[in-house]
């Protein structure tokens, strides 16, 4: 097992992560000295797949568990289900010491955390994250939110979990698509932290494909070590922390302009990465051998690179202004200056934002 210390004063946590760990997860809530009763909650595709098994495994170490499921899928980031989840809290008799567990992907860990913020002011809440996108970003870190129609993850907080569980071999039963999804978040943190950690991930390329179980145990500690450390600096992203938002002011825009749920998010993030280093290129902050680099590691770890058919670039600067950086009513966005480091640009141009959408006006969406 490996292990991540997240420091925080009061808020801090241990990120556990090991092939085999969901057994251990009713011990270590025990440890953590949490009221009996939990309510779990899951999604229509994890639940049947991990639910009984939790629940049996909680349920031995003396928690009384309330599962339940919602859709699976972005759309379920919203009051609608956060209001079911407060519901199936007060059915279950929760007070203010019993834990939220959220299992299943950043979906998931997103809602329930909010719930867990929100309920009762706030309740213990403990992430076990079964996409490889939820090891190694959502679940750490602790921004937890619900959709707003007009943005995404407009209604939230910052609300630290009290333990990430990562079993590593709830990715067997993970889909192509989704694994790929995980690995855009994965190269953004070689892109804005770590130089030597971007060229490992174009030097194991096949492997991190081919699901060899080192290689992808060496991207979880790594990138939850990068997240502790950004988040440690700037829990409530005063500044540095908006590195993290890498690719998003962008792929945000695609996610809302789409449709929530038409793009995964990390495949919308994998087409603001390639724009977003295109638009550090053109304010002559990145040079051109470096954007060609991330844009052909993206392309190589099988993400799409272009803008999907139809999105109006109009439309998409509009609804960048819902982003959660603009500040005084200007775009800001986290843009690389080189492989391994990011910062944040206030200020920028909309011709300079349009100029780069246009380089290929909206082209088909094969990937
Ligand atoms: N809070 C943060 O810091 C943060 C960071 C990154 C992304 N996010 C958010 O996370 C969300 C995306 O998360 P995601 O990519 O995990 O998507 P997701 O939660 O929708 O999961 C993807 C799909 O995989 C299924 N699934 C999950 N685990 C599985 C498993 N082990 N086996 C089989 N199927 C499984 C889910 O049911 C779902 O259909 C977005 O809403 C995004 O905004 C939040
Ligand atoms: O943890 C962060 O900080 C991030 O920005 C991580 C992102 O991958 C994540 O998608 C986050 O939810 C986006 O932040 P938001 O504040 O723009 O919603
Ligand atoms: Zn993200």
């Amino acid at each position: 097992m490996r292990t991540v210390h997240v420091e925080l004063g009061s808020r801090s946590y241990d990120i556990l992560i090991g092939s085999h760990l969901l057994n251990q997860l009713g011990e270590l809530m025990r440890e953590l000295g949490l009221g009996r009763k939990a309510l779990l909650v899951t999604d229509t595709n994890v639940g049947p797949v991990y639910g009984a098994r939790v629940t049996e495994i909680l349920t031995r170490a003396g928690f009384q568990v309330a599962m339940v499921q919602v859709p699976a899928g972005e759309k379920t980031k919203s009051l609608e289900q956060a209001a079911r989840l407060y519901d199936a809290a007060f059915d279950h008799e929760l007070d203010r010491n019993c834990p939220v567990v959220a299992l299943g992907g950043g979906v998931v860990g997103d809602l329930a955390g909010f719930v867990a913020a929100t309920y009762m002011r706030g309740v213990p809440f403990i992430q076990v994250p079964t996409t490889l996108l939820a090891q190694v970003d959502s679940s750490v870190g602790g921004k937890v939110a619900v959709n707003h129609p007009r943005g995404k993850n407009i209604i939230g907080a910052f609300y630290q979990p009290k333990l990430v569980l990562i079993d590593t071999g709830t990715l067997d039963t993970l889909d192509r698509r989704n694994l790929k999804a995980g690995l855009a978040e994965v190269i953004k943190y070689g892109v804005i932290w770590d130089a030597s950690f971007f060229r490992w991930l174009e030097e194991n390329i096949s492997k991190i494909l081919g699901q060899d179980p080192a290689s992808l145990d060496q991207v979880i500690e790594t990138c939850c070590k990068i997240k502790a450390a950004v988040v440690e600096q700037d829990e409530t992203e005063q500044g540095r922390r908006a590195i993290l938002n890498y690719g998003h002011t962008i792929g945000h825009a695609i996610e809302l302009l789409s449709g929530y749920g038409t793009y995964l998010h990390g495949e919308a993030v994998a087409i603001g990465m390639v724009y977003e280093a295109r638009l550090a290129h053109r304010i002559g902050l990145l040079d051109a051998a470096a954007v060609a680099g991330i844009e052909e590691l993206i392309a190589n770890m099988q993400l799409p690179v272009h803008l999907p058919t139809g999105i109006n670039c109009q439309e998409m600067i509009k609804s960048m202004y819902t982003d959660k950086k603009v500040t005084a009513g200007k775009l800001t966005f986290a843009l690389p200056e080189r492989i391994g480091c990011a910062r944040v640009v206030k200020d920028l141009a909309e011709s300079d934002i349009m100029k780069v959408l246009e380089v290929v006006p909206c082209w088909p969406s094969g990937f």
